[in-house]
C-alpha cells in the first residue's frame, strides 16, 4: 500500500479509536511505613473530542490517574494508551493545567504562555501567533504585558489555559482548575472552557469535586469510588454540545445527572 493510501486507510479509524484507553490500573503507592491502594482496577476509554468529567472523594485517586495518563507516574498494574501507544514516560503530547496556574511571577502574560513553545522550541513565529490566536480566545487582549500579580485569579487560570493549549495538543488534562477561584468567576470559567473545548475540538478530560461542574462541563461524567478509586458509574446526560449556564442548570437532563452524583457521592463529600 502506499503511503497516501495507508493515511488515507487508517484516516477514518482514527475517530473510532479510543485517544485515551485506561486498562486495568491499579496503583498502589508503597513507602517504608505504609502501602496505599490508590486506585483498583480501573478502565476508561476516552473518543476523540470527548469532554470526559472525573468526580470523586478527596483522595480517591482522580490527580493519580491523570498523572498516570500523563505519564508522570508509573502504574503498578495494567496499562494506559494515548493515541495508541503505551505510555511508559512523561507525554510530551498533551497539555496539562492543574489547580494553581504555575506562572512564573516576573513574565508578563504573553510571555507565561511563550514558556511552552521555549520548552518545546517551537518556532518562534509560529507560537507567537498562536499565543495572539489564544489570548483572544480566553478574552485576554489588552493584558499581553500583565504580570500575573496583576491578574484576577480567574486571568491567571486563562493564561494557564493558553500556555496548556499552545502547542495544540490534541489531549488536555486538567486537574481541578478552577477549585481555587470564587463561585462566580469559576462559573464564567465553566462557560469559557465548554466553548473553548467546541472551538478546539481537543479531548478534554477534567477532575472536579464539584457537582454542577462536572455535569456542565462534561458529555460524559465518570464517578469514582473513596479510596481505592474505581470508577462506579458512567454518567451521560445527553445535553447539547453548546451549553447555555442558566438555562443549562434547570434543564431535566443536567438537574437529573447532578441529582445522581450528588447521591453517589454522598453530600458529605460535595463541595461546589
Ligand atoms: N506520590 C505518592 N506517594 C504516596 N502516596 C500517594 C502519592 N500520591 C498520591 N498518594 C496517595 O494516593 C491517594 C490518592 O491521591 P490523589 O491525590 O490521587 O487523590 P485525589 O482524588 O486527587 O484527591 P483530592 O481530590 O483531595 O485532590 C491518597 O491517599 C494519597 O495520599
Amino acid at each position: 500500500m502506499t503511503t497516501a493510501a495507508a493515511l488515507e486507510a487508517s484516516g477514518p479509524a482514527v475517530d473510532t479509536e479510543p485517544i485515551i484507553e485506561v486498562s486495568n490500573l491499579s496503583m498502589r503507592f508503597r513507602s517504608k511505613r505504609s502501602e496505599t491502594l490508590a486506585l483498583d482496577d480501573v478502565s476508561l476509554s476516552v473518543m476523540p473530542g470527548e469532554f470526559v468529567t472525573i468526580a470523586g472523594p478527596s483522595g480517591c485517586g482522580k490527580s493519580t490517574l491523570l498523572k498516570i495518563i500523563a505519564g508522570l507516574t508509573l502504574v503498578t498494574d495494567g496499562e494506559v494508551r494515548l493515541y495508541g501507544e503505551r505510555v511508559t514516560r512523561p507525554q510530551r503530547e498533551i497539555g496539562f493545567a492543574f489547580q494553581r496556574s504555575a506562572l512564573l511571577e516576573w513574565r508578563g502574560v504573553r510571555k507565561n504562555i511563550l514558556l511552552q513553545a521555549e520548552m518545546r522550541g517551537m518556532d518562534r513565529r509560529h507560537a507567537e501567533e498562536r499565543a495572539e490566536h489564544l489570548i483572544e480566545l480566553t478574552g485576554l487582549t489588552g493584558f499581553e504585558k500583565a504580570l500575573p500579580h496583576e491578574l484576577s485569579g480567574g486571568m491567571q487560570q486563562r493564561v494557564a489555559l493558553c500556555r496548556a493549549l499552545l502547542h495544540e495538543p490534541r489531549v488536555l488534562l486538567m486537574d481541578e482548575p478552577f477549585g481555587a477561584l470564587d463561585a462566580l468567576t469559576r462559573e464564567q470559567m465553566n462557560i469559557e472552557m465548554n466553548r473553548i473545548w467546541r472551538e478546539t475540538g481537543t479531548t478534554v478530560v477534567l477532575v472536579t469535586h464539584s457537582v454542577p461542574e462536572a455535569v456542565f462541563l462534561g458529555s460524559r461524567i465518570v464517578v469514582m469510588s473513596p479510596r481505592p478509586g474505581r470508577i462506579v458509574e458512567t454518567l451521560v446526560p445527553g445535553l447539547p454540545d453548546e451549553r447555555e449556564y442558566s438555562t443549562t442548570l434547570t434543564d431535566p437532563r443536567f438537574t437529573t445527572a447532578a441529582e445522581r452524583l450528588r447521591d453517589l457521592l454522598g453530600a458529605s463529600h460535595v463541595a461546589e
